[in-house]
């Protein structure tokens, strides 16, 4: 039996996000977000490292290991100071970077039902925010976010005439995973050579991550005919270990930097690397999960994908060494957590939950 047919033609491909704006907005009864509108936001470029030669050392390359070390040292200082860093030398292909990009915009023409209701890559469709009930809880954009078990291997979706998207999506994850791995192993050496007597490797680091957990998100971010302080993606931080990001110029990715917004300028050849809660709470802290946020574009269109580093559902998280502020606990744990406390309170409370003295947040 063929495939289903996702055609591109009949229907319109935006989702109803001016309708849930209206909505919101006569609810709320205020234009706009109070976030940050009266404070200039200043743009800034990331710190800038090539980590060619971490690659090479990933797949059995000879470069030497001082050079890999201060490359490793370099990303801990930047995933201290800022949670954030842009990374060349990556080995992520510009052209397949371009074909990932026409495959996404071309996913996203879809006619809006078929995105929507189809079951188009396991259901995995997500457009405005479901639970908002106020224009600050609004991001105007539309993703699919995909589990990389639903891409390849026995549990694949079908992705019918999608089958050019789903090759593409298969060779971004393979190649935005080494990147991750590479980055995750070389930042947990770098924590677990300054500390005094530990026995830990870094090597196999983090446990568990493979495609049943680890996923695939493609972002799409309208243009946006209301208010600048309009989110594209509401302030939040990830709950993954590491993620990898690769944008397009359009830019308006910010964020938080000694208690101020910080626009991120796109580079062309470079993608971003943050890092994640638990890596937050492996490295008891040292390594910051930074809030972030996407800020909607009047004029255009933006394209982004995000590869989320997850570890096994059910292993501790651990950490680089005691004393940790944090009790011991599992991501399936902090899945959950998470779920529950958006389902109950409207927004996630994260990290805070897993201290050992737990504080409860204002
Ligand atoms: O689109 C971006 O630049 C950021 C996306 C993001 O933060 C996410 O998907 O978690
Ligand atoms: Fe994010």
């Amino acid at each position: 039996m063929p495939g289903p047919a996702f055609t591109e033609s009949g229907g319109a491909a935006e989702p109803p996000l001016a309708e849930s704006y209206v909505d919101l907005l006569r609810r709320g009864g205020i234009a706009a977000p109070a976030d940050g509108r009266a404070a200039a936001v200043q743009e800034r470029e990331l710190p800038l490292i090539d980590v060619a030669c971490l690659m090479a050392a990933a797949s059995g390359g000879g470069e030497s290991e001082a050079s890999a070390a201060a490359c490793a040292d370099a990303m801990a200082r930047a995933a201290s100071e800022w949670g954030f860093f842009q990374v060349t030398g990556h080995g992520v292909g510009r052209g397949l970077l371009e074909r990932l990009r026409a495959e996404q915009a071309r996913l996203f023409r879809l006619p809006f039902e078929t995105k929507a209701g189809a079951g188009l890559l396991n259901g995995s469709y997500r457009w405005g925010s479901p639970t908002a009930t106020s224009l600050r809880h609004l991001s105007w954009s539309e993703a699919f976010h995909v589990p990389l078990a639903s891409i390849s291997g026995r549990t694949a979706c079908d992705f019918g005439d999608l089958s050019s998207l789903r090759g593409v999506m298969q060779e971004v994850a393979e190649a935005m995973s080494r990147v991750a791995k590479a980055a995750a192993v070389a930042l947990a050496g770098s924590l677990l050579r300054q500390e005094q007597g530990s026995q830990q490797e870094a090597a196999a680091f983090p446990a568990g991550c493979d495609e049943t957990t680890c996923f695939l998100r493609l972002n799409r971010y309208p243009a946006c005919p209301f208010g600048a302080d309009t989110f594209g993606l509401v302030p939040h931080t990830d709950s993954d270990f590491l993620t990898v990001l690769c944008q397009d110029q359009v830019g308006g990715l910010q964020l938080m930097k000694d208690a101020r917004w910080v626009a991120v300028k796109p580079h062309p050849d470079a993608l971003i690397v943050n890092i994640g809660d638990l890596f937050q709470a492996w490295s008891n802290n040292r390594y910051k999960s930074v809030e972030h946020k996407v800020v909607a574009n009047a004029k255009a269109e933006r394209f982004s994908a995000a590869y989320f580093l997850c570890p096994s559902y059910d292993a501790p998280v651990g950490n680089c060494g005691e004393p940790s502020p944090y009790r011991s606990f599992t991501f399936g744990e902090y899945r959950r957590k998470v779920q529950e406390d958006v389902k109950t309170t409207g927004r996630k409370i994260g990290l805070p939950n897993f201290l050992k003295q737990h504080y409860p947040p204002q």
